[in-house]
């Protein structure tokens, strides 16, 4: 992974220095607010082996009796599985592993009427994600999975097929999956739920999905090794923290990650969480965008080219995919493409983006280049835990606590109002 910030301008990045190492050793050292949210640091080198090992035996169970495991989550329990699965799994074919289908993350009645429609010819198992165990999108979903699933194959058969991953002791999932005898995984409680996919809660459906998580593990590994260096010249998530605040104080108040490779979307989301709950608190805070390109070179492009001067951008690279095609010449070149014949649209790719990002430099949008080896488990999870290590830099010099995000709860209690929940 490499990083590149000569399309910015570095005047006056000096001044931000000492505040990012501070900030960088708060982190690290365990001394600031939300400390005990601090688990994911270490985490890589720290699971909990007989965890791990009766994941890849439940996941071996599922690949066996099941087409499909329904994922039910949101947020944390939802975006970081959401975001390797879709790197991972091809574009049109699932190359290995079994389908996951995800539940739990809004409250559509159709998405559920259609899935549980679409579960009736297919033999399935379940994983409910919940830290906190209460958390009312994925509560409704269960509901429905268990009783279909019941009904499918019998309460005991049901048994064989629930998993639940939520706290080590409490939670109205903890009790229920206590009561019903389900196999149980940890949240671990010093793990934030957005932090929180080294954990079961995206181990197990990633496995089950056939991505290979020793190969995950070790790129959190790497990224651990090189981004909890106390070096602001040898450790660019300290660098990167330090230029993205000096560009938020100099009036760049939105971050949009662009990427050029439509796998990558969900990576996009994923960071989306993690920037906002962390970041967005006390009036202040980069708003995290994303576009994927060139989709979208043709619909937000234009207010990026032109519009409010308020924006830099993060360009995520992939420098080798994974698989390319040449386009050929044609006799007739009616649609005058021949002058590209012999090239690979990786190619033509890699010159949209450079095209793109001179022409968004030009239009004074200060430009990060951050480029990943190829879309494989080891290169996301070592961009992961990039970000985290940043994003807790970055929250940390902004003056917030990047580890609670107590401003989720107002739509809730808005909600719980309206809906008449007792206490409410
Ligand atoms: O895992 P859960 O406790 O169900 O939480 C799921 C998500 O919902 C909450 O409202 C938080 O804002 C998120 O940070 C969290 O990841």
């Amino acid at each position: 992974m490499n990083i590149d910030f000569t399309n910015v301008d570095l005047t006056g990045l000096d001044s931000y220095k000492d505040k990012s190492l501070d900030a960088f050793k708060t982190l690290i050292e365990k001394t600031g607010e939300g400390s005990d949210f601090l688990g994911w640091i270490d985490r890589p080198v720290d699971l909990d082996m007989q965890e791990y090992e009766r994941i890849k035996k439940a996941s071996k169970k599922i690949q066996t009796n099941s087409d499909v495991l329904v994922t039910i989550g949101i947020g944390g329990s939802y975006l970081g599985t959401k975001a390797i699965d879709y790197a991972m799994a091809g574009y049109f074919r699932r190359e290995n592993g079994t389908q996951l289908v995800y539940a739990g993350h809004q409250l559509s009645g159709e998405y559920l009427y259609d899935l549980l429609d679409f579960l009736k010819e297919k033999e399935f198992s379940v994983n409910v994600i919940s830290k906190s165990g209460t958390t009312t999108e994925p509560a409704i979903a269960f509901r429905f999975l268990k009783e279909m699933a019941e009904e499918k194959y019998g309460k005991e058969e049901a048994k064989n097929r629930i998993f639940v991953t939520t706290d080590r002791q409490k939670g109205a999932l903890k009790d229920l999956a206590t009561k019903e005898g389900y196999e149980t995984f940890v949240v671990p409680d010093d793990i934030g739920g957005r932090f929180s996919v080294i954990s079961a809660v995206g181990l197990l459906p990633l496995c089950v999905a056939g991505v290979d998580i020793d190969k995950f593990v070790d790129g959190f590994k790497n990224g651990r090794k090189k981004y909890t260096i106390n070096s602001f010249e040898e450790n660019d998530a300290i660098k990167y923290a330090a230029i993205r605040n000096m560009l938020y104080e100099n009036g760049k108040d939105i971050e949009v990650l662009v990427n050029y490779e439509p796998k990558l979307k969900y990576i996009s989301e994923w960071w989306k969480q993690l920037f906002a709950e962390s970041e967005g608190k006390d009036g202040k805070g980069l708003f995290p965008v994303s576009v994927n390109n060139t989709t979208d070179l043709h619909s937000l492009g234009q207010m990026i080219q032109d519009g409010k001067r308020n924006i830099f951008e993060t360009v995520l690279k992939v420098q080798k995919p994974d698989k390319d095609i040449t386009i050929k010449e044609d006799s007739d070149n009616l649609d005058g493409l021949n002058y590209l014949a012999g090239r690979d649209l990786s190619y033509v790719n890699e010159k949209a983006m450079e095209g793109t990002i001179l022409a968004h430099i030009k239009g004074n949008v200060p430009n990060i280049l951050l480029t990943i080896d190829d879309v494989s488990e080891e290169s996301l999870g070592e961009l992961l835990y990039f970000f985290e290590v940043v994003v807790g830099v970055s929250g940390y010099m902004l003056g917030v606590n990047p580890f609670n995000q107590p401003g989720v709860e107002e739509y809730k209690t808005q909600m719980f109002k309206l809906l008449g929940k007792p206490g409410y």
